[in-house]
């Protein structure tokens, strides 16, 4: 309950026993948000002598659950470990849930659990306040606070052995994106229980802001030495002073909501944006801002264009909101020994001042070709802009461009707005989706890049412009020419050097296209097995990169920590190829029995939801016998 110390089993009992015979509320013992979640589940006619079913979500809506998720997974993942570690000693088993309340992914000593907990603390099993009554994650996403839930203070007489404490966790827009408990089945003194779970909550809220493309993020502390950067407060801005994402904590701080209304810098500071930035860039320590309240506090700056840990990340994209982060440096491979031959040409191309053009299907990866190879040329410290035609409403797309004077029309922001060429200055220009710009437009995009100047919506001035410039269409550009719908001109002006991404089906070395994505969702802790390199060599791939993407997101998130991924572990459409039992295996009795195996593992897997340990009580075999038969022989 809350922060304050907790009461003690017996007045919660008493507590209870109040609420349900005579409707008294006592909160000295029991959280008011405890109370709201059983007057909620009462209303809905639950009856707290009733069974729980904890039931998991079909096998087969699981990877849609997966892939849901893949951003809270992706930001939870260093967390979840940290956390992991803390509460080793405590037998505490950690959920992640999302915000309806499913298990998207389980950690920490859920082996070590009474059955019950066990049977709660499986991937995929709906936990709502709906099918399973008062729960701290239901409670946390209710009340969007950290909230304890202690044995009896759990709706259902069942769920009494369970003790928890959950957070939520905020996305930099505001929204629950989930809630991180921990639970056990002991009613021992839970001290720390909350704040852990909060200040992992946090953690992930910071890493969530710090994929944020921003052009820079500021934190703000009280002291200087005493916290860590996620307990601060977070503000994400763009190039000219624009608060584009702040974390929870400041949006309870200063009540500013950036999705709703728009705020400068100043805004909120008492200063100017432009002198406070260079003085962070310059400064080793914390330096003293003053806020517009009067108040002082320390800020630093933690993500910056100009700093080598966010030149990987795309500016926010008008249209598309906010971006993924992008593959780091090194470990982008694109799969196919003609595409990387061609990178080096495209930078010699872009260096040499000529534009770029990126034709592929839709997830073939232009957008993390055009990224990459703006991380790769001499102009890797300026900004990356992007600006994705497709996506903006065409009243919008001149103003995102070209930028606006004050005034320029209703609702212009005072003081006008660069648009994206001006913000591309000194960098890199990537227009995404170029096959679907408005033809009005093109012809001032035209004159744009052969002047090299922009003049801004309702202004005069013309102002010099100088970036590299990358387009990507999926469009069949040259069809586009012919019909009319692409200007000519326009086109011999964009493609400097084309470079054409493959549908990912006829990529000639997929497998490393595979291990290098793996390796940045597992942090490096992950292979991939030669069996499940032949699954994916076997798919389709109608959805290119960003199919096999979610693919390896979901088996990341199921195969159990350290071991390399096998076709269990990838979705059924694509490891189910495995089943399928290849010539060679069959034609001896060793290779009929191999597949026997094999079909008999996948039903144990599919019958226990991929619970892996639940599979092999099943079939009678050990956990580590069931992942060395899922090992494909060498
Ligand atoms: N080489 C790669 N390495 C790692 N991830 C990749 C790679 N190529 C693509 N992806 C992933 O696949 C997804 C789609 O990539 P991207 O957005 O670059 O494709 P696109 O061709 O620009 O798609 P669209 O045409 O739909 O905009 C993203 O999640 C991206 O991170």
């Amino acid at each position: 309950m809350g922060q304050s110390a907790p009461a003690s089993l017996e007045d919660i009992l008493s507590a209870r026993h109040d609420y349900f015979e005579s409707g008294n509320e006592d909160h000295r013992a029991i959280d008011p948000a405890v109370y709201r979640s059983w007057h909620r589940c009462v209303s809905t006619a639950k009856r707290t002598h009733e069974s729980v079913e904890f039931e998991p979500i079909r096998r087969d809506r699981l990877s849609e659950l997966v892939l849901r998720n893949t951003r809270l997974l992706d930001a939870a993942r260093g967390p979840l470990s940290e956390l992991e570690k803390a509460v080793a000693g405590a037998g505490y088993a950690i959920l992640l849930t999302d915000p309806e309340g499913h298990a998207v992914t389980v950690r920490g000593d859920v082996e070590g659990q009474q059955p019950l907990i066990r049977q709660a603390f499986r991937q995929g099993v709906n936990l709502s306040e709906e099918a399973v009554g008062t729960t701290a994650m239901s409670c946390a996403v209710y009340e969007r606070r950290p909230v304890r839930v202690f044995g009896p203070e759990h709706f259902y007489n069942a769920n009494g052995l369970f003790h928890c404490a959950a957070a939520p966790i905020f996305d930099p827009e505001g929204g629950v994106l989930g809630a991180i408990d921990i639970t056990r089945g002991a009613s021992r003194p839970d001290f720390g229980a909350l704040t852990l779970v909060a200040r992992c909550a946090s953690v992930i809220e910071f890493d969530l802001m710090m994929r944020t493309p921003a052009a820079a993020i500021i934190t703000l502390a009280w002291q200087a030495h005493s916290m860590a950067p996620h307990a601060d407060l977070m503000f994400a801005l763009d190039e000219a002073g624009s608060i584009i994402a702040v974390n929870e904590a400041t949006r309870r701080f200063t009540g500013i909501d950036p999705v709703r209304a728009s705020f400068r810098f100043e805004d909120i500071f008492d200063a100017g944006y432009a002198q406070t930035l260079s003085t962070l860039r310059r400064a080793a320590h914390p330096v003293s801002v003053r806020l517009r309240s009067g108040i002082c506090m320390l800020a630093s700056l933690v993500g910056n264009v100009a700093s080598p840990a966010r030149q990987t990340a795309p500016r926010r994209s008008a249209g598309t909101g906010l971006r993924a982060p992008q593959a780091a440096l090194d470990e982008v491979s694109f799969g196919d020994p003609a595409i990387d031959k061609n990178l080096d040409v495209g930078l010699k191309v872009l260096e040499n001042g000529l534009p770029l053009l990126l034709l592929g299907e839709t997830g073939t990866g232009k957008d993390v070709l055009a990224s990459h190879l703006h991380r790769r040329s001499a102009r890797a410290s300026a900004p990356f802009v992007a600006i994705n035609c497709a996506a903006i409403p065409e009243t919008l797309i001149e103003s995102e461009l070209f930028g606006y004077e004050d005034g320029a029309f209703t609702g212009a922001r005072r003081g006008g707005a660069a648009g994206k060429l001006e913000q591309a200055n000194g960098g890199t220009l990537f227009l995404d989706e170029i096959g679907d710009m408005p033809v009005s437009l093109q012809a001032r995009l035209l004159r744009v890049l052969e002047t090299r100047e922009v003049c801004r919506l309702g202004g005069t001035a013309m102002k010099a412009v100088d970036f590299q410039l990358i387009c990507a269409t999926h469009q069949n550009i040259e069809e586009a020419t012919r019909s009319g719908r692409f200007r000519l001109d326009l086109y011999y002006r964009i493609n400097g050097f084309t470079i054409s991404l493959l549908p990912l089906r006829s990529r000639r070395n997929l497998r490393a296209l595979a291990e290098s994505m793996l390796k940045q969702l597992s942090d490096g802790a992950r292979g991939l097995s030669d069996a499940a390199a032949d699954a994916l060599a076997r798919h389709d791939w109608p959805g290119n990169a960003r199919e096999l993407r979610h693919a390896l997101t979901y088996a990341n998130a199921i195969a159990a920590p350290g071991i390399d991924i096998t076709p269990a572990h990838l979705p059924q459409e694509i490891g189910a190829h495995m089943t399928r039992p290849a010539v060679a295996e069959t034609d001896t009795p060793c290779g009929v029995l191999k597949t026997l195996e094999r079909e008999a593992i996948g039903q144990a897997l599919d019958q226990s939801n991929g619970d892996v340990r639940q599979a092999a009580r099943m079939l009678g075999i050990s956990r580590a016998t069931l992942y060395r038969r899922l090992k494909p022989s060498r």
